[in-house]
């Protein structure tokens, strides 16, 4: 179906407008994401109108979208978009020559646009009261951090990854498809996401970690962890790192190795760590690679998503105690925060990231969540301060004033 517009040259924001007014009034479920460095805005529309749940053997699916919450459901399922309609935008040529892949309706100038607003600003009073339970104020965050170094301490734990959740009310001017813009614009390094699940939420974000990729032969994932703020003009370049986050982001890697050693994988690649921009923040980063075809290892991506997931980067070490110690003393529904998400099987490949860095939209106000790595030498004010500041990353391009 074409999109018919009464103007001569048509904006991405319009069409994206108008398409996503028409598939939120049609209830249908949908993502949107900008892998890292990718010129191409991609779109899978499932019209099926059913929540499915689905075992992630990644190499049996058919083209998709995945969503996995932090915590593992008893079954291990995950949620699955499945293609009824894919579309791929150059950001780069005239949307014009493009508008043959979209599926549109013709609606007046902002009519879509205010489909878009009053539907994500609706309120339902009753759920509101459940999300502030699980706001987390300063002084909480700040016990929860103490209590997080005091079981490394006592040797119970390596690392632990506390959480919180911040609620901003969204303004009424609230432009969803803005804010996508102003993310691409802003993190070109970041896997830009949208999803809208009718029965399960809507999400928005900007991560910057890989949990698994696939790609022919080429498995790859990474450690990711140690957060400063990027600063001056070649931030990459000045960036000195601490012993603990060197320690911290060591873990993490070790808890990769481990996995491999598992399964007893011993071919594979290890680059760095190396110093990343993520938003304003940098980050150390290590990449692993294996040739899936040379270790004669074909499902390497299904069985290394359920060892990794969810990784010491964003629970801790050892992971089952981490995990223990999250349940009982983090007053949070980490929901679909530090879960994963991500297209599987989309031409060829599967990107599966932590879904971090990241909002819920819901009853006209976003959810950031954000979480930080706990150390034995870490100090609370700071651990909360780069929560701030991974909040900020999403929602500084929530409310923008035009
Ligand atoms: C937990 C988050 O990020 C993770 C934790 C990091 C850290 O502790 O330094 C860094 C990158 C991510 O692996 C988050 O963004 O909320």
């Amino acid at each position: 179906m074409q999109v018919a517009l009464d103007q001569d040259t048509i904006s991405l924001e319009r069409c994206l407008e108008q398409l996503f007014a028409e598939l939120i009034e049609n209830g249908h479920q949908f993502a949107v994401w900008r892998k890292p460095k990718s010129q191409f805005l991609q779109i899978l529309i499932d019209k099926t109108g059913k929540t499915k749940r689905i075992s992630p053997h990644l190499e049996e699916l058919r083209a998709g979208f995945i969503i996995h919450p932090f915590v593992d459901q008893k079954d291990k399922k995950a949620y699955y978009l499945e293609a009824s309609e894919y579309i791929k935008l150059d950001l780069n040529a005239p949307i014009e020559t493009q508008l043959s892949s979209l599926t549109a309706i013709d609606k007046k100038n902002n009519e879509a646009k205010s489909i878009i607003n009053q539907f994500f600003l609706k309120r339902t009073a009753t759920r509101e009261a459940v999300n502030k339970n699980f706001e987390c104020s300063k002084i909480e965050f700040i016990n929860l951090v103490n209590k997080g170094v005091q079981a490394i301490r006592d040797g119970y734990l390596n690392k632990i990854v506390p959480a919180k959740m911040k609620k901003i009310a969204l303004q009424k001017n609230f432009d969803l498809i803005q804010s996508i813009k102003s993310l691409l614009n802003a993190y070109p390094n970041a896997f830009i996401n949208f999803f809208h699940l009718p029965e399960v939420g809507t999400w928005i974000g900007a991560s910057p970690e890989v949990l698994i990729q696939t790609k022919g032969d080429e498995f790859y994932t990474m450690s990711l962890a140690g957060t400063q703020k990027a600063q001056g003009d070649n931030p990459l370049k000045n960036a000195a790192w601490t012993q603990k986050e060197i320690e911290e982001q060591a873990l993490v890697s070790r808890y990769i190795v481990d996995c491999f050693k598992k399964i007893r994988l011993r071919e594979y690649q290890e680059i760095g760590p190396k110093t990343v921009l993520a938003g304003n923040l940098l980050h150390l980063r290590s990449d692993f690679k294996v040739d899936m075809a040379t270790t004669n290892f074909p499902q390497l991506g299904t069985v290394m998503l359920e060892l990794l997931h969810p990784t010491s980067a964003v629970c801790g070490m050892p992971r089952q105690a981490a995990f223990d110690f999250l349940s009982q003393h983090e007053n949070l529904d980490r929901s679909l925060f530090a879960g994963f998400i991500g297209p599987v099987n989309v031409e060829g490949e599967t990107s599966i990231y932590v879904n971090l860095r990241t909002a819920q939209i819901k009853n006209g106000a976003a959810l950031l969540y954000a979480g930080a790595g706990v150390t034995e030498d870490s100090d609370p004010e700071k651990e909360w301060e780069e929560t701030e500041m991974k909040c900020e990353i999403i929602g500084k391009h929530l409310n923008l004033n035009n």
